[in-house]
């Protein structure tokens, strides 16, 4: 199958007080292939974050190649980086970042409504759909603000689903979230992989949830140091 998403010697420099640069990415080499859900764990400080907001075009290398769904980033100015980040990608973090006074449904819509040109229709049965994937239809109505925390999560994956990506790329999509809630919104990615086709990239602190991925891949120092199917 095709590959997803392809880096090469990925490194990442930060300048802290010129002339004094510290790289915190050292040659970065990592394949996703189309349909894989893949683990990224590490220790604090390890670059993890740093390795995601690049991968998810929010922050460039300072040198290496990235490419997204077959395009070579490093060749795209702003706008294209910005349109292939919209189409290919879709993010879930740790805080959902919903829109409280909006409703599921609305928020649901909002890559859509930022994407523009999306008839009004359209997105109300893409949001109408993607509710019923995550189980709550009942809910589409609801301010963001009146749903548990396992609820807003969902809401957030169902959000991140909006534009069809390619990719999804979460990050501790399930640390703010006790063990039975965690478990259950774990197991609706899972759910979206098998079923949906897409690749996951999640990075993750609980090793148990690790250990459910397909490939495990460990960051110590700002190097890939082992990865495990
Ligand atoms: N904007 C920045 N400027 C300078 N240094 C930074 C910046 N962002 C991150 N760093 C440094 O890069 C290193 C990697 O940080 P990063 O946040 O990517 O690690 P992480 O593995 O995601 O950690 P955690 O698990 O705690 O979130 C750290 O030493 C951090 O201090």
């Amino acid at each position: 199958m095709a590959d997803v998403l392809a880096l090469q010697a990925i490194r990442k420099s930060y300048a802290i007080g010129t002339p004094v640069e510290t790289e915190v990415l050292h040659g970065i080499d990592l394949t996703l292939r189309a349909g894989e859900f893949v683990a990224l764990i590490g220790p604090s400080g390890s670059g993890k974050s740093t390795l995601l907001n690049i991968i998810g075009l929010l922050d460039s290398p300072t040198s290496g190649r990235l490419e997204v769904t077959g395009a070579d980033t490093t060749q795209l100015d702003d706008a294209a980086r910005t349109r292939l980040r919209g189409h290919a990608i879709g993010f879930v973090f740790q805080y959902h970042y919903l829109i409280s006074a909006f409703t599921a449904a609305e928020n649901v819509m909002m890559p859509m409504l930022v994407d523009r040109g999306h008839p009004d229709r359209q997105m109300e049965q893409r949001a109408d759909e993607l509710l019923d994937w995550v189980g709550l239809s009942r809910w589409r109505n609801n301010r963001a603000t009146n749903m548990s925390g396992g609820q807003q999560q969902r809401v957030a994956i169902a959000r991140a689903l909006a534009m069809e990506p390619a990719l999804v790329l979460a990050d501790e999509p399930t640390g703010n979230l006790d063990t039975a809630s965690a478990d259950s919104v774990f197991a609706l990615l899972r759910r979206i992989n098998a079923e949906r086709g897409t690749t996951f990239l999640v990075v993750t602190h609980n090793m148990a949830l690790a250990e459910r991925c397909d490939r495990i891949v460990e960051l110590v120092d700002g190097r890939i140091h082992a990865e495990r199917a």
